[in-house]
């Protein structure tokens, strides 16, 4: 059996994971993930009970217990890069044994809910619509660091979207997933979109935000808008349910993303009171989880 080096797999004194600061056992198998590590003790404070908090750098951990299930809540930060790291070391929390650094024989599998903010791509996705992404489009290159990525991935979705927004940021091939069906169908119930999501490798030219610098390509976002594929539009852009639902498929978890639309990029129109209307998404969320 292959034992995991201490310089891949790190330890901390305690027994707590390099960056999580969580210990094996105080993690559930039902977690939610937010950006913000501030919101951790937003969606926390619903809870009837706290079995313990950690904190580390932007990874704020809650665990406890909500109307009689056992909830972890977890910050990411920003970005799909911050992901790799959130999603490895919880992996590794339940299915490597910390004792031996061995692969345990059976295997855990995580529920993984993020609930982020957005900006919506739509007439029809504006300000305060709640979105599901049922698949996400990745700027980022996480996945690609990973053996048969591939068999995860949705080639032909990626074909004709390198077509018909007449690609030219030829550095980046842009990925497609889908998050867990089940779970897309668990958490939206009827009351939440289901779309497609770009999660973009930066806030600003990533999401054809041009401050000072000017973009590569300022019409990627007017194609963007226009695409069509089988009936599919792209909904909205966020910074990390690709990687999520990426290596959540790769090692066997069920995981989605959830947005609150609080930027109106077709409109041109800002909620930055969003503070108010997520508290109603997370209530859904741990309804239904
Ligand atoms: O509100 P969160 O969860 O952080 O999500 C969105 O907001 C951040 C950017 O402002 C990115 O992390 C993006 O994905
Ligand atoms: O426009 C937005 C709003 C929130 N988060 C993003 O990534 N983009």
């Amino acid at each position: 059996m292959r034992v995991i080096p201490p310089s891949e797999l790190i330890i901390n004194a305690d027994g707590s994971v390099f960056h999580l600061h969580l210990k094996p056992g105080q993690l559930s198998d039902k977690i939610i993930l937010v950006g913000d590590p501030e919101r951790v003790s937003s969606v926390a404070s619903r809870f009837d009970s706290i079995e313990c908090e950690v904190s580390n750098r932007e990874f704020h951990s809650i665990t406890g217990s909500f109307q009689g299930k056992r909830i972890s809540v977890v910050s990411h930060g920003i970005g799909t890069d911050n992901i790799d790291i959130v999603l490895n070391e919880l992996d590794a929390l339940v299915n490597i044994d910390f004792t031996s650094r061995t692969v345990k024989e059976i295997f855990t599998q995580l529920t993984l809910v993020r609930i982020g903010t957005s900006g919506g791509l739509q007439h029809f996705v504006p300000v305060g619509t709640y979105v599901a992404a049922e698949r996400s489009i990745g700027f980022d290159g996480v996945l690609y660091f990973y053996a048969n990525n591939k068999n995860t991935r949705d080639v032909a979705f990626e074909e004709e979207l390198l077509r018909q927004l007449d690609w030219k940021i030829s550095e980046i091939r842009p990925y497609v997933v889908a998050a867990d069906k089940s779970l897309i169908e668990q958490i939206t119930s009827n009351d939440i979109l289901k779309g497609v999501t770009i999660a973009a490798n930066g806030f600003y030219g990533p999401q054809g935000r041009e401050l000072r610098l000017p973009l590569a390509d300022p019409e990627l976002n007017k194609k963007i808008e226009l695409f069509n594929y089988n009936g599919a539009q792209i909904t909205n852009f966020e910074m990390e349910s690709s990687s999520l639902a990426g290596l959540s498929a790769m090692m066997g978890h069920r995981a989605m993303t959830v947005c609150c639309i609080i930027a109106g990029r077709v409109d041109k129109k800002m909620n930055t009171d969003y503070k108010e209307s997520l508290p109603i998404l997370i209530d859904k969320v741990l309804n239904r989880i």
